[in-house]
This record gives C-alpha cells, sequence and structure tokens, in this order.
C-alpha cells in the first residue's frame, strides 16, 4: 500500500524525527567520502563524474514530492482508486483482529481535481546547504541516496506549484544570498535566514510570509532587514499583497504564533462555492482551491442534511465546511485551536450574511463535551471531522461514540492509511459495551493532491 503523505514541507519529504544539524563541514564530510569531491574557498565543489548532479537532485526531488507527475493523470486516478480500496480492506482487517465484523462499505467513483498542475495555493521553502556547497540554498531538502543526509533541492520545476510562488522564492533567495545575515538550519546555531512561505488566492493575490530565527538578534537589526526586503521587492516590482515577517524560536514554525506585517494587507480573501473566505497567515486552507470545492460538494451530497440540522465542524480551519454548510441547516459549530483561523471563520461568517454559525478556539479534546453538553436538546445532529494527517485524540472519538444524539459522521482524511487515523477510523466501528458503535457506510475518494500519493477520503459512518 502507498501512503500519501508529502505536503510539500521538510517534515514530510524526509522522515526526521528530531532537529536535524546539518554543519557545513559535516555536508563535506560526508560528499567527500560519498563523491570524491573537493572543497575550495568554503563551497564544495562536486566532480562532474559526480552522479549528484541538478537533473539527479531535482528527479530525487520530484520522485518525494510528486511521485505521479510522469504518470498520465487517468493512470494516476486509477491507481487512488486502488489505493482507496485498500485502506478498505486494511480497516476491515483490523475490525477483524478487534472482533468486529463489518461488510465491506462501497467505495465510490474517486473525483479527479478541476485543476492539475500549478493547483498549490500554499509553499514552504527552507534553508540548508544545496549540493553545491551553498549554505543558502532555498527549497526542499531531499536525503541521498544512501539515506544518510539530506540536502536542499530547488523546487523550481515541480509542475504542482505556481510560477509566482517559484517566483518569490527565487527573488528571497537572491536576497538572502546577498545578506550578511546567515541561514539558519536549527533555532540553537546562530543563524537567522530561515525561509519563506507563499499563499495566494485563485484571483493572484499573493501573502509572503518571511520565516526568521530571532535568538541573538536585536529588534532593530530584525527590523532593518525586514525593511531591506519589502524594498527589494518593490525595486523590481514584486507584487506582494500581504508582506509578513514571523520570527519563531522554534523548529516547526508552526509552534509560534507571531506574525508581524510589515506591508500590504493583513488577509488574503479567496472564492470557494460562492463565499468569499478572509485567510490569515497562520490559518489552514486546503491547498487546492478548485479540488476542494469538489470534496465539500461531495461531502454535503452525502451527509444529507435538512433544516433541523445542527452541524457540528470539528477541527473546523477557516470554517469553510460551516459556512458552506450553513445554508442547509438550522445551525452548525465549529472547533478549532489555531485562534487567527478561528477569527477568520468569524469573520467570514460576518462577510458573508452568515448568522448561524458559531466558532469555538480550543482543541475538540479539550472543549468537545462541554459543546455537546449545551448541544443535548437538539434532535438532529450531524459531525464532519477533519483533523488533518495526525488525527484525532482518543477522547474526541470516546465523546462522539458516547453521544447518543450524533447518528451521521464524516471522518474527512488526507492521509487515511496513518497509524493514528486508521486506530480513530476502527474505535468509531469496533464493538465494546460502553457506546453505540457506529457503522461505516461509504467511503470517497476526492483528489485534491494530483501527481503525488495523497487523496482526500471522505468516510461516511452512520448508527
Ligand atoms: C485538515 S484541516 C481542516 C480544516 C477545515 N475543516 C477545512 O476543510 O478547511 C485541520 C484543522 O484542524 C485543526 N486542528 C488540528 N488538531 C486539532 C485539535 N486537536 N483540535 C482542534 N483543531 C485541531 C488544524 O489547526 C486545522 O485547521
Amino acid at each position: 500500500m502507498f501512503s500519501p503523505y508529502c505536503n510539500n514541507n521538510v517534515h514530510n519529504i524526509v522522515n526526521i524525527k528530531r532537529p536535524v544539524y546539518l554543519t557545513y563541514s559535516f555536508i563535506n564530510h560526508w560528499i567527500q567520502i560519498r563523491k570524491k569531491s573537493s572543497v575550495t574557498n568554503n563551497k564544495i565543489e562536486v566532480s562532474s563524474t559526480d552522479i549528484l548532479t541538478d537533473e539527479t537532485q531535482f528527479r530525487a526531488l520530484e520522485k518525494s514530492v510528486t511521485p505521479l507527475c510522469r504518470m498520465p493523470y487517468e493512470k494516476q486516478l486509477v491507481l487512488k482508486q486502488h489505493w482507496t480500496n485498500t485502506v478498505c480492506k486494511e480497516l476491515r482487517s483490523r475490525l477483524h483482529n478487534a472482533k468486529t465484523l463489518i461488510r465491506l462499505p462501497k467505495v465510490f467513483p474517486i473525483s479527479s481535481s478541476p485543476q492539475i498542475n500549478k493547483y498549490r495555493n500554499k509553499d514552504e521553502f527552507n534553508f540548508r546547504p544545496g549540493i553545491d556547497g551553498n549554505p543558502k540554498t532555498l527549497g526542499f531538502f531531499v536525503s541521498n541516496p544512501t539515506k544518510e543526509n539530506i540536502y536542499c533541492v530547488s523546487a523550481m520545476k515541480l509542475i504542482n506549484m505556481k510560477q509566482s510562488h517559484k517566483d518569490i522564492a527565487q527573488v528571497f533567495e537572491a536576497f538572502v544570498r546577498k545578506s550578511e545575515l546567515p541561514a539558519s538550519y536549527d533555532h540553537m546555531d546562530g543563524g537567522f535566514w530561515r525561509g519563506i512561505i507563499v499563499r495566494s488566492n485563485l484571483k493572484g493575490d499573493k501573502m509572503a510570509i518571511v520565516v526568521a530565527n530571532p535568538r541573538g538578534y536585536a529588534n532593530e537589526v530584525m527590523l532593518d532587514e525586514q525593511r531591506k526586503f519589502n524594498d527589494y521587492l518593490k525595486s523590481i516590482n514584486i507584487n506582494v499583497q500581504s508582506l509578513y515577517f514571523h520570527p519563531s524560536l522554534h523548529t516547526r514554525s508552526s509552534k509560534d504564533s507571531t506574525f508581524i506585517l510589515v506591508d500590504g494587507d493583513k488577509y488574503i480573501y479567496e472564492d470557494l462555492c460562492s463565499f468569499k473566505f478572509r485567510i490569515s497567515p497562520d490559518s489552514f486552507f486546503q491547498i487546492n482551491t478548485l479540488a476542494a470545492e469538489v470534496l465539500y460538494k461531495e461531502l454535503f451530497k452525502l451527509i444529507n442534511l435538512t433544516k433541523t440540522s445542527t452541524l457540528l465542524d470539528l477541527c473546523s480551519g477557516t470554517g469553510t465546511v460551516s459556512i458552506i454548510g450553513s445554508q442547509h441547516v438550522q445551525s452548525c459549530v465549529g472547533i478549532e485551536s489555531v485562534a487567527q483561523a478561528v477569527n477568520d471563520a468569524k469573520e467570514t461568517a460576518k462577510i458573508n450574511n452568515i448568522h448561524n454559525c458559531d466558532f469555538i478556539e480550543g482543541k475538540v479534546e479539550m472543549v468537545l463535551k462541554q459543546v455537546l453538553d449545551e448541544l443535548s436538546m437538539t434532535s438532529d445532529l450531524c459531525a464532519v471531522l477533519n483533523p488533518g494527517r495526525a488525527g484525532v485524540h482518543p477522547k474526541v472519538i470516546n465523546a462522539i461514540r458516547n453521544n447518543r444524539l450524533i447518528n451521521t459522521l464524516a471522518y474527512v482524511s488526507c492521509k487515511a492509511d496513518s497509524p493514528i487515523t486508521m486506530k480513530n477510523l476502527v474505535e468509531l466501528v469496533v464493538n465494546n459495551k460502553k457506546s453505540r458503535p457506529f457503522t461505516l457506510n461509504s467511503i470517497k475518494p476526492v483528489d485534491m493532491f494530483p501527481h503525488t500519493k495523497h487523496c482526500e477520503l471522505i468516510f461516511m459512518f452512520k448508527r
């Protein structure tokens, strides 16, 4: 079975279990031993016979990020359909081991993505040494053929990425290469520049978020660098609607929530299913906007909501499920852990004149029980659970199972064969004496990520 697990982000492309400290001397050492290269003037020179050419680097990256890109799209869909059946059988087998026998659910035909190339609306680029030894190489990380180390490869030829994102990354790399401040690969290495995140909408508005390691740098220095990069963008006519600076003390920037607006608008907006959504730098938004429309349309076809339903939107992000579903139901309640996303969802409801949605900030496992208690008078409660790759805490599954009012549940996953997601799915169905189990009725695949092995699956549960 293949697993759809990469999202153009270092922690996904190579399976890094701890922060990787790549010193310049270490990469020199590695290349000298492996590839008979020589070192001059602080640069690694790789001999012409070396297998690490630009082309082989790119092929390695392509294999990690868009492994299906050389296959016709129709064939990619066949593969993903087959994978959906495999997930389904794996689930049945796990339930069988847990002494719960189920009939195989109906597996619907996969829906394709309306856009196949250049569909990503968010990309994250980071610094590491490139194979030429330049310590300020911006791109994605790829492990070397012997899997002993990683190097940074330019993402410029990836076909799922927009040209506007590539342009901003290229300009940023050129700017940082001229800067006196070093790149940072780890929060303790004394470096500064970590990378850049580029987001955009269908209209072409762009948000750029410069990520830097503030440890040991005075505020004035950071402000000066922000100003210089903004001036540089303007001097070469690169138009960015929203420019942010994100000082991040952690190896994973998502752990910090400080986003300083350097220039332009605070938000970008995206049109989706006839609604206008506000997006902040830290908020989740589905990566392929046109395919997200397909996903939500299919989801609402399967759920069967009525004007008496209450829709519980668990892991609600920017509120897309609630906002789009609001027209079919009495009311919606979204729960989301990222504050910016919750605020976006609330503002989006206002912008679109929607008055039956409420959004609560918090971890689902912490607040769900209380929310369910407050909804105890509701007669028709439907839940959508869309937790991302990591799945949810078992407490969430327990709370859903223990609530007698939830009879319809859609679990939407972009990584259905991850151990935690599989465990969540099994726990919803497995027989136990404490609560009434759900029945898995159907699975609907929607291709959100052409050229990758990812695929969104909607698991429809009833009881
Ligand atoms: C895959 S996104 C889905 C968002 C939304 N349903 C959509 O379709 O755009 C998952 C969201 O769950 C949020 N999240 C992850 N774990 C969570 C938790 N334990 N409690 C609440 N929200 C969580 C993330 O911040 C992210 O916004």
